[in-house]
């Protein structure tokens, strides 16, 4: 694209601002939105860790004030909610394609220069050598574990990792930590009908981005003071 403006040969206007607008459209709306209702859909199933976050913003906020950006680094909880979620929900489960510019062995595995080199993060994410009772959502197993979710292990790599990894990752990051902690600080939330949380359809939509085959509807009450 830069490639296109730089020449100046479109028969439209395309600017830095064009180069933009197509980047957000390509990469960061549907991958933010998709991984928040990924994210809120497994707080509705688990009505356990739904309390235990409201409790935590309750302790970090306080009820009678909006959650801000300078909360989000307190909100423990919230955070190993988020890894798992983006654990057993990469938006992305096969990364883009990526191309090899030499040879190269990956573990026992050789690599000639010129392959298209695929990763299943959605698989890796739920290996069983790696993850304990691994289709379980289960928040406080990354309590005693360090793994991180930013590209330094490969155990969880919902923005791959590298150089070719999400440039949006720390936009996409505070987005989705600032969403769904103002949805659960304003708001109670239940299943529609009656609904019980272990009746919600999970199941998945495949294409590049991997979202809920069914939109998540859930009902709101207000929850703060004021
Ligand atoms: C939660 C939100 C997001 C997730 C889960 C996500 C995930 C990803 C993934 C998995 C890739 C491919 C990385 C690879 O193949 O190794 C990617 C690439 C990319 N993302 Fe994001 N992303 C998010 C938000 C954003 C935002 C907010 C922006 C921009 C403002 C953005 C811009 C990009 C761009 C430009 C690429 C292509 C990078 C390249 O090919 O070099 N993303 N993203």
């Amino acid at each position: 694209m830069l490639g296109i403006m730089k020449a100046g040969y479109s028969e439209f206007k395309f600017d830095r601002f064009d180069v933009k607008a197509i980047l957000m459209d390509m990469f960061a709306a549907d991958t933010t939105s998709t991984t928040i209702e990924w994210i809120f859909s497994e707080i509705l199933r688990h009505p356990r860790v739904m309390k235990k976050v409201q409790k935590e913003l309750e302790q970090v906020v306080g009820m009678d004030k909006m959650v801000e950006e300078s909360d989000l680094e307190s909100l423990e909880y919230l955070n190993i909610i988020i890894k798992e979620a983006m654990r057993l929900h990469p938006v992305a489960p096969l990364l883009l394609p990526h191309h090899s510019i030499e040879d190269c062995m990956v573990d026992r595995f050789f690599i000639p220069k010129n392959s298209r080199v695929i990763i299943n993060v959605w698989a890796v994410g739920r290996y069983p050598k790696v993850w304990t009772d691994a289709e379980k959502f289960l928040p406080e197993r990354f309590c005693e574990s360090n793994i991180d979710l930013r590209g330094r292990d490969f155990e969880l790599i919902p923005f791959g990792s590298g150089r070719r990894g999400c440039p949006g990752m720390q936009l996409g990051l505070t987005i989705v930590h600032l969403v769904v902690a103002q949805l659960l600080h304003y708001f109670n939330w239940d299943l529609p009908n009656g609904m019980q949380p272990s009746e919600l359809d999970m199941t998945e939509e495949f294409g590049v981005l991997v979202g809920r085959a069914t939109h998540l509807i859930a009902i709101p009450t207000c929850r703060l003071k004021k």
